[in-house]
C-alpha cells in the first residue's frame, strides 16, 4: 500500500495565489539516472511548514488547501525524493510529479537511490535530478530510484548520518515514497531534525557563520 504525505520541511514556502495554471516553463534535458528496483510516499518538512500540495474538493470547490501555486516559488530550495521499504504500483509516477513539481516551483531537485540506506550513506545516491530524468518511467512498475530497508535508520546515529548528507547537498525538503515503516521513519527524522542539526554543530561538523561575517551572503 502505498502512502503519500508531501509537506515542506524547512521555512513555510510562500503560498501564492496565483491563477497560474500551466507548467509551461521550458525543461531542462539531462541524464537519466536510474535503478530496477521497486517501492511505496511520504514527505516530511524538517521544521515544519506549510502544504505544497493543494487540492480540489469533489465537488470541484477550491478548498482552503485549493490554491494553484505559482511556479518559481521555491528558489533556493533543495527538493529531494526517495522511495522506501517494500515497493508499489504507482511509485515511480509520485518520483516524477516531485521531481517535475520541483522543478516546476524553482527548487534544486534530486534523487536519493536506494532509500534510507542511500540518505545514510550519501555520495553517489544523492543525484541532482532534470526534467527528463522522470521521463518514461510512469508505465514501468517498481521504482527507478531503487528501494531498500536500511537498519541504521532506525538509529539515532544514521539519522544524524542522514542529516549531514542532506544540509552537505543543501537540502530543505524531503519527500519519503513508502508504507507504513517508511512514514515512521520519516516521521521520527522530522521530529528529532532540530536536535540532529544541534548535534552536528555541536560536534564541529558544521559550522554556524554569522551573515555579518560571511562577504557571499551578504
Ligand atoms: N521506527 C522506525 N524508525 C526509523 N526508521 C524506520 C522505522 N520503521 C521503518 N523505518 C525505516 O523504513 C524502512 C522501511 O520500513 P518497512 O517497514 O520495512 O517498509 P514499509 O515502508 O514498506 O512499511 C526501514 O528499513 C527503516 O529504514
Ligand atoms: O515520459 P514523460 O516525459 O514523463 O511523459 C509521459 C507522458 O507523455 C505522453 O506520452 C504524452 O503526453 P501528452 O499527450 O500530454 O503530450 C503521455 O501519454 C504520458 O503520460
Amino acid at each position: 500500500m502505498m502512502n503519500t504525505v508531501v509537506r515542506g520541511m524547512s521555512e513555510s514556502p510562500e503560498r501564492a495565489e496565483s491563477p497560474d495554471r500551466g507548467v509551461s516553463e521550458s525543461p531542462d534535458r539531462g541524464v537519466s539516472e536510474s535503478s530496477d528496483k521497486g517501492v511505496s510516499a511520504s514527505s516530511q518538512g524538517f521544521e515544519g511548514g506549510a502544504h505544497l500540495i493543494r487540492r480540489m474538493s469533489m465537488d470541484g470547490q477550491t478548498t482552503s488547501e485549493g490554491a494553484f501555486i505559482a511556479r518559481g516559488t521555491q528558489r533556493g530550495k533543495g527538493i529531494a525524493v526517495l522511495t522506501s521499504g517494500g515497493d508499489a504500483q504507482g511509485m515511480n509516477a509520485a518520483v516524477r510529479a516531485v521531481i517535475r513539481m520541483s522543478i516546476y516551483l524553482g527548487a534544486k531537485a534530486y534523487f536519493i537511490k536506494e532509500g534510507y540506506q542511500g540518505l545514510v550513506d550519501g555520495g553517489d545516491h544523492i543525484v541532482l535530478a532534470s526534467w527528463s530524468s522522470v521521463s518514461g518511467i510512469i508505465h514501468k512498475g517498481g521504482t527507478v530510484i531503487g528501494s531498500a530497508r536500511c537498519m541504521e535508520f532506525h538509529e539515532r546515529d544514521g539519522r544524524l548520518r542522514a542529516a549531514k548528507n542532506l544540509v552537505k547537498k543543501g537540502i530543505t525538503n524531503l519527500v519519503c515514497i513508502g508504507g507504513d515503516g517508511s512514514l515512521t521513519g520519516a516521521n521520527i527524522f522530522r521530529a528529532e531534525w532540530i536536535s540532529l542539526l544541534d548535534e552536528l554543530l555541536q560536534k564541529g561538523i558544521f559550522l554556524l557563520i554569522p551573515m555579518t561575517s560571511c562577504h557571499s551572503c551578504i
